[in-house]
């Protein structure tokens, strides 16, 4: 049974009215006052539908700051649950979607998008959450009535939820992880990686991940203090941890940032980086410019989002460190000389981190990763002209799409006879071997190191790519 959320009582909160009206989301004069508990149902509804109808990110969206109106108009313990409901409900959609078919008596009508989210967030809480099933049916039933095209479906919601909270212990059993994944993603993990290990990747997206730190220095030191395990490439983690990072010693004093193991790997590729150029090409938020700095490197950092270059200089700030920083197009990056290093941690569909974001599968589509591919395939061509002879490139992102990795490499090699791959040895990632193919690539899938639901402690890796590459 995957970890559930913190019992409540009664699913409730001192709701706070939830709608400004703008957006006409709590209709019929209702506010959220009238029901405690029901604010954050609604919001769980409308959230659920923007994610997976408007494929807008979650992250986006629950933000206590930034995020949605009426998440933020929430109190902080709503906004815990509707969090917990949306990522479980998008964590375990497909297992969800069956165990409500096997409810219903009639498919659901084609035009009824509301209805669907509705019992979808009903259904989380009784599956997934520990929330008391009553109360999980009685504000579903709630939000049905405060929505005119919900309102006749109200019975039916009643009937279909009390059924899944009589059979929940049969239903909510995961049948294959793969139901858990769109078909359009299943069908691209299958035809990269087969059958038993698109299962294996798939359960491993049902555990959120661990909180994974790089430390400045002492891992074996810091994983004593902070209780947690150092990994073999000096990655410090903490198995459970549940609260925020920066109450975590070390953390004003700038010892470590936050990263998971995997997307540690690729600036590791270049050893001692001291008396070298280097430049991070796409650089934002930053956590990768720390490691080659604390590498020894005179590093700049490039990245075109001016935005999330004041994050970079904000967590270089916390850390101590130094680089030069250059908002702009890589296109247009003309640099005096050329880099002895360069890393270019391309932008991505991120199909590798959904255990930390279960709504990518809903967000994005095999046509993205098409688009994202040709810009990757660009962006490579762009830092390859930066680099000095004899200088080392490492191409690297978190997609699971060997479209945004294997095949971006093998297209570049094929191209240019003055860029040959630097293979990465075994001996260079000592017992994290199994992370590298048979070219000398790097190539890490959740599944790896046990799958964080089997070894909480040890397990799990984002997925990453990365090629190391040397201009002759
Ligand atoms: C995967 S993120 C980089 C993460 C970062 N390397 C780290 O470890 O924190 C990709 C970054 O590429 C930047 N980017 C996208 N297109 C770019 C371009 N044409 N020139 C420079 N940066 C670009 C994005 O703004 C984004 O910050």
């Amino acid at each position: 049974m995957p970890g559930k959320a913190p019992r409540r009582d009664d699913g409730v909160g001192n709701g706070p009215r939830i709608s400004d009206g703008a957006d006409g989301f709590v209709p019929d004069g209702y506010a959220a006052n009238d029901r405690p508990g029901l604010g954050a149902r609604l919001v769980a509804t409308k959230l659920l539908s923007a994610i997976v109808d408007a494929r807008t990110s979650a992250d986006g969206l629950l933000d206590a700051a930034g995020g949605h109106p009426g998440f933020r108009a929430l109190e902080g313990r709503d906004q815990g649950l509707v969090k917990a409901i949306i990522l479980s409900a998008l964590r375990f959609r497909g297992t969800i979607s069956r165990a409500l078919d096997a409810c219903l008596d009639r498919p659901l009508p084609p035009n009824a998008a509301a209805l669907k989210h509705i019992l979808h967030v009903g259904a989380t809480q009784i599956l997934f959450l520990d929330v008391p099933d009553s109360a999980a049916v009685d504000l579903a039933v709630a939000a049905a009535n405060v929505d005119s095209r919900s309102r006749r479906f109200a019975g039916m919601i009643n009937a279909v939820l009390r059924r899944l909270s009589r059979e929940k212990d049969a239903l909510r059993e995961v049948a294959t992880a793969t139901e858990n994944m769109p078909d359009w993603l299943a069908a691209r993990m299958v035809a990269a990686y087969g059958p038993e290990r698109t299962e294996a990747i798939a359960r491993a997206h049902l555990t959120p991940a661990p909180l994974d730190l790089t430390v400045k220095r002492d891992p074996a030191g810091w994983a004593g203090k902070l209780g947690g395990v150092a990994l073999p490439n000096g990655t410090v983690r903490l198995g459970s941890f549940d609260g925020p990072v920066t109450a975590l010693e070390g953390f004003a004093e700038g010892e470590w940032w936050v990263q998971d193991a995997a997307a540690a790997l690729p600036a590791q590729l270049f050893g001692d980086l001291t008396g070298k150029r280097v430049a991070d090409l796409c650089a934002a938020p930053g956590g990768k410019t720390a490691q080659l700095i604390a590498a020894g490197g005179a590093v700049t950092a490039l990245d075109i989002n001016a935005n999330r270059m004041k994050r970079l200089k904000a967590n270089l700030a916390r850390l101590s460190l130094e680089a030069e920083t250059v908002v702009g197009d890589i296109a247009a990056f003309e640099p005096a000389e050329p880099f002895d290093a360069i890393l270019l941690d391309a932008p991505c569909s991120s199909t590798g981190t959904i255990r930390r974001h279960p709504d990518v599968p809903y967000t994005k589509d095999a046509e993205e990763i098409a688009k994202l591919a040709g810009v990757q395939a660009r962006l490579l061509g762009e830092a390859v002209r930066l680099l000095a002879p004899g200088g080392r490139l490492v191409f690297s992102n978190c997609s699971l799409d060997p479209a945004e990795g294997e095949a971006i490499v093998a297209a570049l090699l094929t191209d240019r006879s003055d860029i040959v791959r630097d293979p990465v040895q075994p001996g260079e990632l000592p017992g994290m071997e199994f992370a590298l193919t048979p070219e000398g690539d790097l190539r890490t899938t959740p599944d790896m190191m046990g799958g964080a639901a089997d070894a909480p402690a040890t397990g799990g890796l984002d997925g990453f790519y990365a090629a190391r590459l040397k201009r002759i």
